[in-house]
């Protein structure tokens, strides 16, 4: 059975084959007055799946109303100097920075940089006694948490303070860093705006720790309204292409190959369908556009089912019990790296696991809070220090830390960009050493994330990205405001690397697992449906 039979099947939609043999036997057994009454009977199948999804949907967006646990936050911050990032990071006020300053800041950076110790210490070696120093600032974390108790004010609304990430968000301008991109490498070009994100501003993700564990139909209902602008995008690229048919000639063939790599699933991936189509009998042989149509889906999905035979998308964890996982998170700035990891430690936090995170993009100052406050949300600990300093010696202090005190997972931030990208692949590779140093398993996952409203711009970053370092797996962000889901397929057959997390929206719950299934059905859930 073909990828595209076994997504109609896993979502209750008949494979072709055993609509026909159905159909047959039920033509010869029944008499002919009551074919109406079985073909009645087919379709609340599909009535039933969305009834289905769109109750799923309200209960989600029912748990997103539940108020946030009154629980105080967890958050260890091991340095005198993070004490300052926590309290700013509490205080609405000084939070709320118009988005010019923010440009101010992210003008400055790379000149301060220069000066900070930053530059000198990634000059300088890895030693021991480098890293140590760095380690008095973990054992100053009892009076820190305290004092970061302290500083967290509710608000009369009832929602806290805690709010303010998403106002941290804001702070990325992607427009304002395609400077710093021909220095670095190419950030995205048409990254979600933060007013495209503003879903989350009036939902904070301190609710979402508060949610109601994840249920099957929770995660199809994600994937279906996270792909829901992608499915759209491509439906009327498809039918915009079906209107100009006429015949299926050469000209067919370069306004499909056309259409394929508008859809972004890659010119490879659009040269191939394309080829495949020209033999395909069943294209031949239909009659309507909606039958040329059913045909071309039916090859991408197939194409992209065969390319992922053998793809490991599963996280993998460590086998040992006494030692932590560590996941590293890498990517350009604005990827969705921070956001990402918060949602992470929500879930894991949710899962019972004893979580950690290392805040290891010191060259943006507001990195560091904005990884606070998703530990704070999500009652997990994190490790900081002062903007500017060594990354990996964050890094090296996060991991003794998980290691003597026993934590499950340790997730590692680190920053999207640096002056250039052999400073930025550099400071990945010391990273890695300190990790591997400490334990000679980890990290079990070096996690690209992507931003796929960045389309072929992902693709590239992921061509680079993986030549310098061992990326393992991939995370596709910020699909629920891209239009350019079919990067998926594109990823697929043109990069070999597995995608494991799709980031669907800003909230904790919707970062989900990848599954191959529910995501083609997400994306051509009206054409398979038909
Ligand atoms: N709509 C949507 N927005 C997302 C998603 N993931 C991240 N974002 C938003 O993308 C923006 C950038 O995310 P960050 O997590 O700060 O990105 P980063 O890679 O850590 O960036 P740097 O710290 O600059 O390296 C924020 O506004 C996030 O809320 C997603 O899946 N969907």
């Amino acid at each position: 059975m073909g990828f595209f039979d076994r997504v109609k099947k896993a979502f209750g939609v008949k494979p072709k084959e055993e609509e026909t043999k159905e159909q047959a036997t039920q033509n010869a057994e029944e008499p002919q007055g009551e074919e109406q009454t079985t073909e009645s009977a087919a379709t609340p199948e599909t009535d039933t799946n969305e009834a289905a999804t769109e109750s799923a949907a309200e209960s989600t967006a029912e748990t997103t109303l539940a108020e946030p646990a009154a629980a105080e936050p967890d958050v260890v911050e091991p340095s005198t100097e993070t004490n300052e990032t926590v309290e700013s990071a509490v205080e609405p006020q000084a939070e709320e920075a118009p988005s010019a300053d923010s440009d101010e800041k992210e003008n400055e950076q790379p000149e301060e940089a220069e000066q900070s110790p930053l530059t000198s210490q990634s000059a300088a070696t890895d030693s021991q006694s480098d890293l140590e120093a760095n380690t008095e600032t973990v054992s100053a974390e009892e009076t820190t948490t305290q004092e970061a108790e302290a500083t967290v004010q509710p608000t009369t609304d009832t929602k806290p303070a805690a709010a303010e990430p998403v106002e941290e968000s804001v702070e990325i301008e992607p427009e304002a860093k395609s400077d710093e991109s021909e220095q670095t490498l190419e950030a995205p070009a048409d990254a979600v705006t933060p007013s495209e994100t503003s879903i989350a501003e009036d939902t904070t993700d301190e609710e979402d720790v508060t949610a109601a564990p994840e249920t099957p139909q929770d995660s199809i209902t994600e994937y279906d309204q996270g792909l829901a602008k992608s499915r759209h995008g491509f439906a009327a690229r498809l039918n915009k292409f079906l209107a100009n048919f006429r015949s299926v000639d050469e000209d067919f063939f370069e306004d499909l190959e056309e259409m394929l790599i508008e859809a972004d699933v890659g010119f490879e991936t659009a040269m191939e369908i394309s080829n495949q189509l020209r033999d395909e009998v069943k294209l031949q042989n239909a009659k309507t556009k909606k039958q040329i149509g059913q045909v071309i889906v039916e090859k991408m999905v197939d194409i992209y089912g065969e390319a992922g035979e053998n793809e490991d998308n599963s996280l993998h964890f460590t086998t040992n019990p006494n030692e932590p996982t560590i996941f590293l998170f890498v990517g350009v700035n604005g990827a969705g790296k921070t956001t990402t990891i918060g949602k992470l430690a929500t879930k894991y936090h949710n899962e019972g696991k004893k979580v950690l995170l290392a805040a290891g993009d010191t060259f943006r100052a507001g990195a560091i809070e904005q990884l606070a406050e998703w530990a704070r949300r999500a009652q997990v600990d994190v490790v900081t220090s002062k903007p500017g300093t060594d990354p990996a010696s964050v890094v090296f202090d996060a991991v003794k830390k998980a290691k003597a005190e026993q934590y499950d997972i340790l997730l590692v931030d680190t920053a999207g960009r640096l002056q250039n990208n052999v400073n930025l692949m550099n400071e990945l590779a010391k990273i890695k050493r300190i990790i591997v140093r400490e334990l000679p398993d980890a990290p079990q996952e070096v996690l690209l994330v992507l931003d796929a409203s960045t389309g072929q711009n992902a693709l590239n970053q992921a061509k680079q990205f993986s030549k310098t370092t061992d990326v393992t797996g991939l995370i596709l962000t910020k699909l629920d405001g891209s239009s350019k889901g079919g990067i998926i397929i594109a990823i697929r057959n043109e990069l070999h690397l597995p995608v494991k997390l799709v980031g669907l929206g800003e909230k904790a719950q919707d970062l989900q697992i990848f599954e191959a299934e529910k995501y083609v059905y997400g994306l051509f859930k009206d054409l398979i449906e038909d």
